[in-house]
């Protein structure tokens, strides 16, 4: 297990403009994908790799290749979806399952209304995408989800993540690796990441 706080400083100036409250949806969704694919490089970095044999225009050699079921990549629905472009530009043999899960606004419980995941799931990488990792519940939810369906290799990479929320996913799943571009102070008394950067699901797709 590992909580890895991804501190590039490409990553971390572009967070500043999704935390900006006044940046535009259209920044906002390209910036959210940009972080994504940069998170993913260092995310993926233990994958294991098949030998094979290619011709360069000198000679044959041997080299390395991610076998054909390496990767699957799971977005918590909707904000997860913001991140989803950004992934599959690394890794474009990745498949894409999905997983419904929006928060009752008063429980702050996970409410689930949807999931399609790919039926060899389990023979894959699941990186399991949710920019924000609050109370862990919508974390937690899917994390349990994807272990019902065969999945035991999962990495869960988010942009932000409370210090709180990240505690109980760690206690429930000490298995399952975190990924965060930041770790802010806390969340208020709505459940909201603090500082954070708003409803990021609103912010992704201009509903409000
Ligand atoms: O500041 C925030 C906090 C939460 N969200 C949305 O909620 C879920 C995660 O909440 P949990 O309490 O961890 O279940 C996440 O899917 C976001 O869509 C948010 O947008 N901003
Ligand atoms: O997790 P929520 O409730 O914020 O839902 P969505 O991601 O659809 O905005
Ligand atoms: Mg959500």
């Amino acid at each position: 297990m590992a909580i890895v706080e991804v501190n590039h400083p490409l990553i971390q100036h572009k967070l500043t403009f999704l935390r900006n409250k006044d940046t535009d949806t259209k920044t906002f969704r390209e910036t959210l994908n940009e972080i994504a694919g940069l998170m993913t490089y260092e995310a993926t970095k233990e994958l294991k790799l098949e030998e094979t044999e290619v011709e360069t225009p000198l000679m044959k050699t041997k080299s390395y290749i991610l076998p054909d079921k390496a990767v699957a990549v799971v977005p918590i629905l909707r904000a997860g979806l913001g991140m989803v472009d950004g992934i599959l530009a690394l890794v474009p043999t990745a498949k894409v399952g999905h997983i419904g899960v929006y928060r009752n606004e008063e429980t702050l419980e996970p409410v689930y209304y949807y999931c399609k995941l790919p039926t060899d799931i389990a023979e894959r990488k699941v990186i399991l995408v949710d920019p924000m990792l609050a109370t862990g519940g919508s974390a937690i939810y899917a994390i349990d989800y994807l272990k019902e369906n065969g999945v035991t290799d999962i990495t869960f990479m988010c942009l932000v993540a409370a210090p709180e929320g990240l505690a109980k996913v760690i206690k429930k799943h000490p298995d399952v690796d975190i990924y965060a571009a930041k770790i802010d102070q806390g969340l208020d008394e709505n459940g909201y990441i603090y500082p954070g950067l708003g409803d990021c699901g609103d912010r992704i797709f201009g509903t409000k």
